[in-house]
């Protein structure tokens, strides 16, 4: 009976409570649709202003649609939802007032707090996604990324500052549901208008990480905690690095922090900021924050293998490939290659050479001809020839320099022409300067509008694409050339045999972005030429289908090419190979940067090299360094298991603290035949199913994913089956981890992976063992007992 009436008076507390922000949302909701409505006045005032017709009232018209139209989109948007938080603060140090509207002092005034342990609120603020004045400009919610919000975030129980309670409000539309109190004083007994404050729930925080887990990830703007904080809103001067374990939130906070960069400096960031995301489910799974945030069109959240534009990576390669196609040793090989590609090797049905007269039709495209080794032109009545040694002679001369192959195409055509020029021997007919010069750009403009002459060039000096020479690479013979002392035959074949299938894999990407800065963008593509009689003519250049690019399509083309970012952010930096970084880096040459990572999460066998790689792409800019060290996704009972293969992989590393308990300890299942292993991670997953509300995933070695897949596709889409390097940065309600030896020996860097596989589960973890795992008694793989 006693037990029943403090429930009822909790939840009359609780009722009231929930009623006071019920108030206050609906004078927000109030004041809202009054913005609304002078948004909808202003677009059709904008609108009427075009029926006036002069050019400059429709121009401002346009100015004015726009401007409406983007407040309307941003009012209907954030209506949903939007105000989620509260502080009471006590009285302010000085009480002025900031630029946002409310107080700033972070410290309480001398005499905020009396002796018997007692105080007043001084002032509440509510916090939510956008910042509501009244028609007094007085705050009715202040914007999170706003600096008087700050407290909501940074106060702890430690270093409360001025806040006093700080509470989360969880509301649908224009119902609040309810409200979780955080008290930053407990030993402190404060009143809000004479009526002591009250506290209700046990923390936003606790009731968050409770939740069950969808396939998509919730921001988490209504418990950002202290030591987040500080990243999200750091400067974003040079490269913030921020470090962190395993659920730290690193993810989380790299997403807010793109939203609180806009927010501060939207001009600045004009520029675009690029997002940078391992794998494509990483980037479909975190794809819905940025919007709840506000925050779409500025931010792109690319994956690490669809940066390239027309290329998406859909292969996979082995650890083996992978290590050879990452690594900065590629660069000398890829040098080469762009440079090599150009001579393709000669085929047996091929036509000799290049060899057409003037007047000559063009021969019918042939089948895929070898370099040519001749040059034959008519010119001023005369047979001129440049031989093989010639040829050879000025290829090696233009590309003596580093610029791009591509590039080089007009130097090369150049020195044909002052070859076959002096071939023809009329350079000594004149000793006149001016006819000198007369002559000889008459000579230049013969030969080099003439077939033979534009196909040899062609086939000669062909304009290369990254995908031609990645082609060409696949050819053993012609690859351990370009690769010689540098990849060793083993390393060639495997490179090799990779490079003969149809699609690309995320480790192929990084190569044809490299090879696009090698080979530079080849001029615009030639329209085919045609006899015209205007050829006869001269002084009209311009309309000459073989005349250079000029400045302006130049930088119209790049402008159209332009893929820099004023501001990067890297997640899972651990992960990306040299080859990748240097991708990044050319994305964000002259932008600033946040990387988060976790090194004990690598699954690159080499971190040293890679870590090289990262230096050079962010170059000498000074870092800021954090570190995040509170786990909010795993239970300790998942994260203490986790720990002992961390020690296993990198010893000395700590493990970050996991904030909660369930209770439920994970479970530990061995299969001793193998055949009976598909049987068990079926029933494991159906078992798991019936115990959580939200995701199972099931995490397997990389070459039983499409197996596992077919396995539990008749559980429905809740559960997922997952490749070990696809469970990077996403997270379950539950998982399932199979043979955790066969994930540990998949490759050099496999102990790690297998550590970013058992730290999935936000509740409850079962590891299948086969007989690789050498299960003990209990079910517990070798790899993972004490
Ligand atoms: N302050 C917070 N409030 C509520 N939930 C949080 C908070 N911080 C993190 N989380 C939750 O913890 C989980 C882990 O966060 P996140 O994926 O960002 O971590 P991570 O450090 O990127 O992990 P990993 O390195 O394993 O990929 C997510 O569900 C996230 O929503």
């Amino acid at each position: 009976m006693a037990a029943q009436e403090a429930d009822g008076v909790v939840d009359t507390v609780r009722d009231r409570e929930i009623g006071v922000e019920q108030e206050h949302l609906d004078r927000v909701y109030r004041r809202l649709e009054e913005k609304i409505h002078e948004a909808e006045f202003l677009m059709h005032d904008a609108a009427q202003r075009g029926h006036v017709g002069t050019p400059g009232a429709l121009a401002e018209r346009d100015a004015q649609v726009f401007r409406a139209g983007i407040h309307l989109n941003r009012l209907n948007n954030e209506f949903e939802d939007f105000l989620f938080g509260r502080i009471d603060l006590l009285y302010g140090k000085d009480g002025k007032k900031g630029p946002d509207g409310a107080y700033t002092s972070v410290e309480p005034a001398e005499d905020a707090l009396r002796p018997d342990n007692t105080a007043d609120i001084g002032e509440t603020l509510h916090i939510g996604r956008i910042g509501v004045l009244d028609s007094d400009y007085a705050p009715l919610v202040i914007d999170w990324r706003a600096p008087a919000a700050a407290p909501f975030y940074r106060s702890t129980p430690v270093d409360p500052g001025r806040v006093v309670r700080r509470r989360v409000i969880r509301s649908k539309g224009r119902r609040v549901l309810g409200v979780e109190d955080d008290l930053m004083r407990p030993e402190l007994t404060a009143y809000l208008e004479g009526e002591e404050l009250p506290a209700i729930g046990d923390g936003a925080l606790m009731a968050a990480l409770g939740q069950a887990r969808s396939h998509t990830m919730r921001d988490i703007v209504s418990s950002i905690q202290a030591e987040q904080d500080l990243v999200i809103r750091a400067p974003a001067a040079s490269v913030t690095y921020v470090e962190g374990g395993p659920g730290t939130g690193k993810t989380a906070v790299a997403l807010h922090r793109a939203a609180y960069l806009l927010y501060q400096d939207r001009r600045r960031y004009a520029g675009g900021i690029l997002i940078v995301s391992p794998t494509p489910l990483l980037v479909s799974y975190t794809e819905g924050v940025l919007p709840s945030l506000g925050e779409e069109g500025q931010v792109a959240i690319r994956a690490v293998g669809s940066l390239v534009d027309g290329v998406e990576a859909t292969a996979y390669d082995e650890p083996a490939v992978a290590r050879i196609k990452g690594s900065s040793r590629m660069l000398k090989v890829l040098r080469k290659a762009a440079r090599g590609a150009l001579e393709a090797p000669a085929q047996a049905a091929a036509p000799a050479d290049g060899q057409l007269e003037l007047g000559e039709e063009p021969e019918a495209p042939a089948a895929p001809a070898g370099t040519p080794t001749r040059l034959r032109v008519v010119a001023f009545g005369r047979r001129l020839e440049l031989e093989a040694d010639d040829l050879r002679r000025i290829r090696e001369n233009v590309l003596g320099g580093t610029a791009p192959v591509n590039l080089l195409r007009p130097r090369a055509r150049r020195l044909l022409l002052d070859a076959l020029y002096s071939r023809s021997g009329a350079g000594s007919r004149h000793s006149d300067p001016e006819l000198a010069a007369e002559l000889r750009s008459s000579f230049d403009e013969d030969v080099s509008t003439e077939d033979s002459f534009l196909s040899f060039l062609d086939a000669w000096w062909p304009e290369l694409t990254p995908r031609q020479v990645l082609d060409a690479m696949a050819d053993e013979k012609r690859l351990s050339r370009w690769a010689r002392r540098v990849l060793n035959p083993g390393e060639v074949r495997r490179l090799a045999r990779s490079l003969r299938r149809d699609a690309y894999s995320v480790h192929d990407v990084a190569l044809l972005d490299e090879l696009n800065t090698l080979l530079g963008a080849p001029a615009r593509p030639r329209k085919k030429r045609e006899y015209d009689p205007l050829d006869q003519l001269t002084g009209l250049e311009e309309l000459m289908p073989v005349r250079e690019e000029t400045q302006r399509e130049r930088a119209e083309r790049l402008a159209a090419e332009r893929t820099e970012y004023a501001h990067v952010i890297v997640d899972e930096a651990q992960d990306l190979t040299p080859m990748q970084w240097r991708m990044i880096g050319r994305r964000g040459r002259h932008a600033t940067w946040t990387v988060v990572g976790d090194p004990a999460q690598s699954s690159w066998s080499t971190p040293d090299e890679a870590a090289e790689a990262r230096d050079e792409a962010l170059g000498t800019r000074p870092r800021r360094r954090f570190e995040l060290t509170v786990n909010y996704r795993n239970p300790a009972e998942i994260a203490e298991l986790a720990a002992k293969v961390l020690a296993l992989a990198m010893p000395g590393k700590e493990s970050p603290r996991a904030v909660r308990s369930t209770g439920v300890e994970p479970r530990f299942v061995a299969v001793p035949e193998r055949d009976a292993l598909p049987r068990t991670v079926h029933a494991e997953a159906a078992r798991l199913l019936e115990r959580v509300d939200g995701t199972v995933g099931v995490v397997v070695a990389m070459n039983r994913r499409e197996q596992a897949a077919r396995l539990l596709a008749d559980l429905g889409d809740r559960v997922v089956a997952l490749g070990s390097l696809e469970a990077k940065g996403l997270e379950y309600d539950a998982t399932v981890v199979v043979s955790p030896a066969e994930i540990a020996d998949e490759s050099p860097a496999g102990l790690r992976v297998l550590y970013v596989a058992l730290t999935r589960a936000t509740q409850q973890l079962t590891v299948v063992s086969g007989p690789r795992d050498v299960p003990d008694a209990d079910g517990v793989p070798d790899l993972l007992r004490d």
